[in-house]
């Protein structure tokens, strides 16, 4: 087949205005082109292990810890490196100093989503997500619905019922200790599902959080750059689904219904219950009364709230674990964890400050936080030392521009390397490749939020005080209660932990082996005594 032996080429240089009688400004430096064969093998690329390229066979794009070689770039090539990948432009933003001039001080320009996508927008539909939605006033109106719900003030309300999931994830790791992340994703899910929809999950099968894990799966898989040749050559969307070779419609067709369940059925439980009165407070039921309420409502405002509840319920259910990949406030919780391990004098330190602020009579609360500075530290230092997007989500650029004298056209996609940012000394100290929460007790440290880790500019993760909220206290109960260490063998002795990270868009550790035992008798009596808990572990 001619597409077995098509060779794309690829080239990376350094930025460097040179003259053009083309472009309005300076263009970037072609001289260091450097053309890279990347072969691929068959219309849909089959997906590939954690860890292992996942486009095929290129020779120098990187396909494995992808922010290594973006990192080595911003070293070689400086602030800002320009790549173009088959004909399209790519620009990465290597600095802090960049990123704010461009993400904040030109956000109209820089924040929009690339044009095409074939394969996740136009044939799976999943336009739906804000996510995906180009820049403009229907992004605008999503974004509207997610912040009147989740600004700072906000997710205060939403303190409770993470607090009752937490307590529920603590006695779920005392009675099944060795199915951590199960119990964490199931916590993610459940948490999400009250605020989102008012709806109780109590198994693990609950048949919303399990369309919701497959969507996502999904999502996942489509969003890999290079994953599917549509994606590539944009033409191929219209070849029909009989013609040999062009599974790729099948699939999409029944992703695409993945998607139409999970926004769908959710969403008509809510309503359903809101008529017979049985409604819960929810982010769904409290903007349906408001849009009820409106005599001038405009017709899809209904749709616009369905859509954002099922972003919302994709972006913290955290539901999905495919070949390693997992979500957000999960995978940093996986993340956490394994540090744990490999630094267990940090375990120690934030039990001293636990065992100071609340003793052992009682379960950290909300209100512990400005009590526990280094426990804080210990979450802003999870996002910062392995982000879990280590090269944000791409954004593109809506009109022609010049950064610094470089020509960047319009369409381009801008990708800030939130990974160099994070591992730069000037903001966070010696040692950044180290855990060490506490390089954020100086003064003026710098929060990981404000520096890439929640994304950039108008885009920046709009679930971002929820997703804070929850990471300090499943941290701070998960320190308080249990001491983690590394996997034992049958003799109970400590061995090495295994785990790769997983490369592609989200980077965490792979499923990996470890012990969580209660630190007292004290300990396990204080879990069991709590009366918060739903009940639901049979
Ligand atoms: C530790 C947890 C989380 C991390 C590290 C994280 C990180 C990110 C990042 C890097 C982006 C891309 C921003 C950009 O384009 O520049 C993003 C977008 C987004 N996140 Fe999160 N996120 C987390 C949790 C959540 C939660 C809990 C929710 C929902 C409640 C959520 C909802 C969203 C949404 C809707 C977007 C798309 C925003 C847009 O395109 O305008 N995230 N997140």
């Amino acid at each position: 087949m001619f597409l077995s032996t098509l060779h794309l080429y690829i080239g990376f240089h350094r930025a460097e205005p040179i003259l053009t009688t083309t472009c309005p400004g300076d263009t970037l430096n072609l001289s260091f082109f450097l053309p890279l064969a990347v072969l691929l093998d068959c219309l849909r690329l089959p997906p590939g292990p954690p860890g292992k390229p996942i486009i095929g066979n290129a020779l120098d794009m990187p396909t494995i810890r992808e922010w290594e070689t973006y990192a080595r770039w911003a070293k070689e090539y400086g602030e800002i490196v320009y790549v173009n990948v088959l004909g399209t432009p790519m620009v990465f933003i290597n600095s802090r100093r960049l990123a704010y001039e461009v993400f904040e001080k030109r956000s109209s320009l820089y924040s929009d989503r690339m044009a095409s996508l074939p394969m996740l927008r136009e044939l799976m539909g999943f336009d739906w997500s804000m996510a995906f939605h180009r820049y403009g006033d229907r992004w605008r109106r999503h974004r509207r619905a997610m912040h009147e719900k989740f600004h700072p003030a906000a997710v205060e309300g939403y303190k409770p019922v993470q607090l009752k999931h937490t307590r529920e994830l603590l006695r779920r790791l005392l009675r099944q200790p060795e199915d951590y992340m199960k119990h964490i994703r199931h916590a993610a899910g459940a948490i999400i599902m009250e605020i989102g929809y008012g709806i109780h999950v109590k198994t693990e099968n609950d048949p919303y959080v399990h369309i919701a894990e497959a969507t996502v799966r999904a999502a996942g898989e489509a969003g890999v750059p290079g994953r599917f040749f549509v994606d590539l050559l944009p033409w191929m969307k219209y070849i029909p689904e009989w013609v040999p070779g062009a599974s790729f419609q099948t699939q999409a067709k029944i992703w695409k219904e993945y998607g139409r369940k999970m926004t769908d059925l959710p969403f008509q439980t809510t309503k359903a219950a809101m008529v017979a009165g049985t409604a819960e407070p929810s982010f769904t039921s409290s903007h349906l009364e408001a849009i009820a309420a409106k005599k001038d409502s405009p017709p899809d405002a209904e749709e616009v709230i369905k859509h954002t509840a099922a972003v919302i319920f994709s972006g913290g259910a955290d539901t999905f674990d495919l070949k390693g990949f997992k979500l957000q406030t999960v995978n940093s919780l996986a993340t956490f964890i394994l540090a744990m391990i490999l630094f267990p004098e940090v375990q120690k330190k934030a039990q001293a400050e636990l065992d100071d602020a609340i003793g052992s009579d009682r379960l950290p609360e909300f209100g512990d936080k400005s009590a526990l500075p280094y426990t804080v530290a210990i979450y802003k230092e999870t996002m910062r030392w392995h982000p879990l997007l280590p090269l944000g989500v791409p954004h593109a650029i809506s009109e022609d521009d010049i950064i610094e004298g470089y020509f960047i056209p319009k369409g381009a996609i801008i990708c800030g390397n939130t990974w160099t940012l994070l591992q730069d000394e000037a903001d966070f100290g010696p040692d950044t490749n180290k855990f060490m929460p506490e390089r954020f007790l100086q003064a003026r440290a710098r929060s990981p939020g404000n520096t890439g880790a929640f994304g950039f500019g108008r885009r920046i993760c709009p679930g971002r005080f929820m997703a804070e909220d929850s990471l300090f206290i499943s941290i701070a109960s998960i320190l308080h209660l249990f001491e983690i260490s590394g996997p034992r063998d049958s003799s109970g002795n400590e061995t090495p932990v295994e785990y790769e990270w997983t490369s592609g868009i989200f980077s965490s550790p792979t499923d990996f082996q470890c012990t969580i035992k209660p630190r007292s008798k004290a300990a396990e009596e204080l879990i069991l005594s709590d009366d918060k808990v739903d009940g639901t572990l049979a």
